[in-house]
């Protein structure tokens, strides 16, 4: 197959030819690739005219939850996966906070059957409870450990200091990076439990309770030589401790657009952990997005079902979904000039691989899978729940601009097709560590 006049995230026009789940050439200005018999299918030339489009590497999102076993009724590996195709994600990967929790060799083996409905590449990560079994654990085709968490948010399996080292110790054995959820419940402001508005959520759980996680975490782990990646780092201070101690941290689309001024319209849909910040905070993780100190955007694609959401602040189970509209937020953005094509290619794709080591993806370059995305930069569109893929039937980003994937194409073959009847065609995602 041949994509031909396809404009690359740093501005140039290339030519690329895929063959089988490879990217076999790309040709930059000038030297374009002429067709062979490989870019025909039964004689159909299998030319794709990209004049005026962006060719992106397909996001790797390393924070989701896609809820089985046990939650079917938020999402499925299926509709997660869909969703996820639907919004130019090709990789993702999986938290342990499921039922059972994936904290042994059995739970694991659970989840990588629900994992067969995959229409994506996924990983799966392990867990770390006062029940895991690392032998066991480490013996499977593990992403990575995590999210290990260092509070309580859904699921319940918050864990104490020694327990955490334990785990860094063990990881650090077997080699695997620990993904940390860093917020500090000793510092959560019990007085704003008086309190029923949901912006209460956002003063309860205060942003010095992540710096000094952040830190701690960042701290017991570089005293061990062990390498850790901070889950939705939510404030300046605990983007700069990870940056600082050399970890590597990612962003949410959620911390990076939203803010606490955006409780009046999102109510109680609105909860999630770390929470949402002020105005003022928020802007400062954007220009650390913006400026590289931030590593990575990763969604922490958190469905519940509004009748779950809908219920008092202190009852709302945390978590907002948002691995459809991702890429198509940060491309909007893009557009309207908050940061380049490149930015968003490194923070989605580049840097992900490079920080979980994922050879051969994150870059539009031979030899590469054909993990790709193609967009129509002048065609944005206002998010709207009715036209998402995931099981959730509400957005906290409805109204917004976005970009929407023409394709998303996943080693060579398509995995979601915009305009044509059956837009995904069969389940063909595999584990990244198998
Ligand atoms: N972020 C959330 O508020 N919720 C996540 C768990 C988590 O990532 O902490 C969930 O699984 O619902
Ligand atoms: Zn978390
Ligand atoms: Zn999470």
């Amino acid at each position: 197959m041949l994509i031909r006049n396809a404009t690359l995230a740093d501005g140039d026009t290339c030519d690329v030819r895929i063959s089988g789940d490879r990217i076999t050439a790309v040709a930059g200005e000038g030297e374009s690739l002429s067709t062979s018999d490989d870019d025909h299918d039964e004689g159909e030339p299998r030319v794709i005219d990209a004049s005026g489009k962006r060719l992106l590497p397909g996001m790797i999102d390393v924070h989701v939850h896609f809820r089985q076993p046990g939650f079917g009724h938020k999402e499925t590996w299926e509709t997660g996966t869909k969703s996820a195709a639907a919004g130019g994600v090709t990789t993702i990967v999986d938290q342990p906070n499921t039922e059972p929790p994936t904290v042994n060799e059995a739970a694991f083996a659970k989840k990588h059957e629900y994992a067969d409905q995959a229409h994506i590449d996924f990983g799966i990560n392990g867990g770390v409870t006062g029940d895991w079994d690392p032998d066991s654990l480490f013996d499977q085709p593990l992403f990575a450990l995590g999210e290990v968490f260092l509070a309580d948010s859904t699921g319940e399996m918050g864990i104490d200091t020694s327990l955490y080292v334990d785990a860094l110790e063990r990881a650090s054995e077997a080699d695997v990076t620990v993904t940390v959820h860093a917020e500090d419940e000793t510092l959560f402001n019990e007085s704003s439990k008086s309190r029923t508005d949901a912006d209460a959520w956002s003063a309860y759980r205060r942003p010095k309770a992540e710096a000094k996680a952040v830190e701690q975490a960042c701290t017991l782990a570089a005293e061990r030589d062990s390498q850790i990646h901070v889950a939705h780092t939510s404030t300046p201070q605990g983007i700069d401790a990870a940056a600082d101690h050399g970890m590597t941290c990612e962003v949410t689309p959620h911390h990076l657009f939203l803010s606490r001024d955006d409780y009046p319209e999102l109510d109680t849909h609105g909860v999630m952990n770390p929470p949402l910040r002020r105005e003022g905070l928020r802007r400062d993780v954007y220009d650390r997005v913006v400026d590289g100190t931030v590593d990575m955007i990763a969604t922490d694609h958190a469905p519940h079902t509004a009748t779950e959401k809908q219920t008092g602040v202190w009852d709302a189970p945390s978590g907002v979904p948002g691995v459809e509209t991702v890429l198509p937020l940060l491309l909007a953005e893009a557009e309207h000039g908050g940061f380049d094509y490149e930015r968003v290619r490194d923070l989605t794709a580049t840097n992900p691989a490079d920080t979980f080591g994922l050879p051969n993806r994150g870059r539009v370059q031979e030899g590469n899978y054909a993990d790709l995305v193609l967009v129509d930069p002048d065609t944005i569109t206002e998010i709207t729940p009715d036209r998402l893929h995931t099981k959730c039937t509400w957005t906290p980003f409805e109204g917004r601009d976005a970009i929407f994937p023409e394709w998303t194409m996943l080693r060579g073959d398509y995995v979601f097709e915009r305009d044509v009847d059956d837009p995904f065609g069969e389940p063909r995602g595999k584990n990244v560590r198998s």
